[in-house]
């Protein structure tokens, strides 16, 4: 073990001819009949039969679990076949496209999606999931997902009446166009303006300063065709601050910017492939004329006269259509997690490293202690993050309901559940996509591991929609204790209790982990208040910016607390399967253990555990990880992922690693000559002046 890295002198070179010698430039072993023939029968094994075999649970039924239903598996298992079997959906070779192919690229899967959608009548749910299939990021991600939100949550039905089937059948393309170059996270602070002119009932939008060009918005760059502005609303000469508008960009005959319009792409991203499939854009407007009537009028109102009229409604339903994508961003955060741990398990499964000195087989690195600590909470963060995503998107939908009622009771909590578990949950997927990457080793770095892109792709969530630390820190604002806020009415009660715990099974007992966190987020909070007031005598704003590191840790305590609390509520209900029940029992014990080891000093710090506590909570944990391991390779066919949609060698479902990995190298552009371009001009010369050095001694 103290060699670390592989496992050099029991590694045997199989598949070894020097691809030099290649004329046609595919493995040289598919050039022999009996290379081929090798390959198909290792094609037809499941190399992690074994792995299935050991589980303890049914595996269909866990589907069940984690797809929410019976028809959610059906419908979905039925759209990830359709999009893996059509080529033009092939992804494989998109790291290897320059920017200009992949947009068209993303241009084409999304034409086609288009056809696929509308030839066979899908509803709006197989779309939906189609879509995500293709596993794209293009210019429809923001039309479906934040243009048409954005008209339906703040337009009037008029509006929505004039737009939506625009929109619906792609006559227009929209985006949204919020973040300038000067500002994003404070959008009270953008800067275009849309000044009313009562003369022509006209509003004029215009970009006054560089810093107030929109910056960022995807599918404006080169898609679309209109967009949501965002500007400061200006009539009578008064500012009325943020509002949204609903602009034409380009042509509908030839797609050219319209008079006073000048737009484009901001420019390449992180990674090869990933995000730069979007055409995020830059967007000036000189004094550019829009109708009055396509100003979003459904909060707030300019009459024909110019006289400003607000709705009797908070002027944070403006913010709606965030708080509609960080919900949904929460659910994604699940999938992209659950895609790396796939790929990660079923690699380590496969992986053999060590343990035989003498022939014998070496250990699956699954079955390293280390490698298990690493990669079992990932497994149960990512269904934690399920389950938490799909009551919020419940409480999300329970809110849209009330607000429809003219009951605003709820929206704060809305706000603050959204922005804090958008925040802990994209921050801790990319982290682990990353730790998925380590976690295969070398083979993790290359791109036919899918995992570099799906980092590449997924770590700007933790950005957009609201950055992180911005976002946890709105939480700090929250004053009812209502809700999931509610355990903060027991203050007299989870200040002084002491945990029970006195062995480590004790910890299996789901009110001594709910307590105990609870404890610790109220603790910590409770803190925080203190130390706010002590910093400023005088002004809560002070202490609040001088304490706001510790503000940000109680509020992922707080967040950490709701994640614990809807899983263990899950794992109360009725769960049918064999077995199921009991593994996602022990993946929420991992998860909350896992967090209590991980944050330990947080749960000392407050007195909420002992030192002891925390060291049975560890003994726990392991015990735990014991418990999993015969179920991991389950556990993640559970995910139900197409080969497709994981878009990994690593993570194939019949674990037939190697002759994959082989294969891909040689579909590499660098590949397709023998001798590279550039030999001639560079190495030859260098080669043959040194040989003349050489020759000179
Ligand atoms: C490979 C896969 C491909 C397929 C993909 C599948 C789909 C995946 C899903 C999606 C992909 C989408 C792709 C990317 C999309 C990205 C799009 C964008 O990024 S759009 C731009 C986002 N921009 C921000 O988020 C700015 C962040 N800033 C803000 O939200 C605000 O400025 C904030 C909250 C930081 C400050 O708000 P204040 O300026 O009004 O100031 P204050 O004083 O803090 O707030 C006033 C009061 O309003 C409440 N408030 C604030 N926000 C609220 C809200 N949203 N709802 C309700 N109340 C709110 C506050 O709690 C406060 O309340 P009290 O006065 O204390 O009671
Ligand atoms: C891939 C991608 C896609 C996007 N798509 C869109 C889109 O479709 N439409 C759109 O309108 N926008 C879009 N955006 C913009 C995105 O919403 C913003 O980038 C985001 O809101 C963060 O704002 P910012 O860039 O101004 O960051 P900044 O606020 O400048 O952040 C810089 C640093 O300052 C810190 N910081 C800022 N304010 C505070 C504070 N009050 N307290 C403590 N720390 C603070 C942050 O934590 C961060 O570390 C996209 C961005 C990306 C990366």
């Amino acid at each position: 073990m103290w060699r670390g890295g592989s496992n050099t002198r029991t590694c045997k070179r199989r598949f070894f001819s020097s691809p030099t010698r290649s004329r046609h430039h595919r493995p040289p072993y598919m050039l022999h009949s009996r290379g081929s023939q090798h390959l198909k029968a290792m094609a037809e094994v499941d190399h992690l039969a074994a792995e299935r075999a050991t589980a303890r649970f049914d595996v269909e039924e866990m589907k069940v679990a984690w797809a929410g239903s019976r028809h959610a598996v059906h419908v979905a298992d039925r759209m990830a076949r359709l999009v893996a079997s059509d080529p033009v959906f092939r992804k494989d070779n998109r790291t290897m496209l320059s920017r200009k192919e992949l947009f068209k690229d993303t241009l084409r899967k999304a034409a086609h999606a288009w056809k696929r959608i509308v030839e066979l009548r899908l509803t709006e749910e197989e779309a939906d999931l189609l879509r995500q299939y293709v596993d794209q990021p293009g210019y429809v991600d923001l039309h479906w997902g934040m243009f048409v939100p954005a008209i339906k949550g703040q337009g009037t039905e008029e509006q929505q009446h004039k737009w939506l089937p625009l929109a619906y059948k792609f006559q227009i393309i929209g985006c949204y166009a919020q973040t300038e170059l000067g500002h994003g996270s404070n959008v009270q602070g953008l800067e275009t303006t849309a000044t009313f002119d009562p003369k022509t009932d006209e509003f004029v939008i215009h970009s006054p300063t560089l810093t107030s060009s929109k910056w960022w918005p995807g599918g404006l760059g080169k898609a679309s065709t209109h967009a949501v502005v965002y500007a400061r609303l200006i009539t009578e000469g008064k500012d009325y601050g943020i509002h949204g508008f609903i602009v034409q960009l380009r042509s509908l005959e030839d797609h050219s910017p319209l008079p006073g319009v000048t737009l484009g792409d901001i420019g390449g991203k992180f990674g090869s492939g990933a995000y730069n499939s979007m055409d995020n854009g830059v967007l000036r407007f000189d004094h550019v004329r829009i109708p009055r009537d396509q100003m979003l009028m459904r909060l707030s109102q300019v009459t024909r006269e110019g006289k400003y009229v607000h709705s009797n409604v908070p002027k944070q339903l403006l913010y709606g259509t965030m708080v509609y994508v960080r919900q949904s961003i929460v659910a994604d955060a699940s999938k992209a997690l659950s895609r790396a741990v796939c790929i990660a398990v079923r690699y380590s499964a496969v992986r053999k490293q060590f343990g035989s000195q003498d022939g014998g087989p070496e250990t699956q690195v699954l079955n390293y202690k280390t490698q298990q600590s690493r990669l079992f909470p990932l497994l149960a963060s990512a269904y934690a993050f399920r389950f938490v995503g799909d009551w919020l998107n419940w409480l999300y939908t329970d809110v849209t309901q009330k607000l429809e009622a003219k009951d605003f009771s709820t929206l704060q909590e809305a706000h603050a559940c959204t922005a804090g578990l958008k925040a802990v949950t994209t921050s801790v997927t990319a982290d682990a996509i990353e730790e998925c990457r380590k976690l295969c080793g070398g083979h993790g770095y290359l791109n036919s591991s899918g995992l570099p892109e799906l980092f590449a792709v997924y770590v700007p969530a933790c950005t957009y929609e609201g950055d992180n630390v911005v976002l946890l820190l709105q939480l700090a604002s929250g004053k009812q204790p209502v809700g999931t806020m509610a355990y903060m009415g027991k203050v007299q009660y989870l200040m002084q209790c002491k945990s029970a715990v006195s062995s480590a099974e004790d910890w299996l007992n789901p009110d001594a982990i709910q307590e105990a966190f609870e404890a610790r987020a109220l603790r910590m909070a409770v803190n925080c208040a203190q130390n706010i007031s002590q910093a400023a005598s005088q002004e809560e704003a002070a202490g609040f910016y001088e304490r706001s590191p510790d503000l940000l840790e109680a509020a992922v305590a707080h967040i950490q607390l709701i994640i614990v609390t809807k899983f263990i509520e899950k794992v109360h209900q009725e769960i049918p399967g064999h077995g199921v029940k009991e593994q996602l029992q022990a993946l929420c014990n991992v998860y909350a253990l896992y967090i209590l080891h991980k944050h330990l000093g947080d749960f000392l710090a407050t007195g909420c555990i002992t030192p002891r506590q925390g060291a049975l909570a560890n003994e726990q944990l392991g015990k735990l990880y014991a418990q999993v391991r015969p179920n991991a390779v389950a556990l993640v066919d559970a995910f139900n992922y197409t080969d497709h949609y994981l878009g990994s060698v690593l993570g194939r479902y019949d674990g037939d690693v190697y002759p994959a990995l082989y294969e891909e190298a040689w579909k590499d552009p660098l590949n397709e000559t023998v001798v590279p371009e550039g030999y001639h001009e560079y190495l030859r010369p260098l080669i043959k002046q040194q040989q003349l050095k050489l020759s000179r001694l």
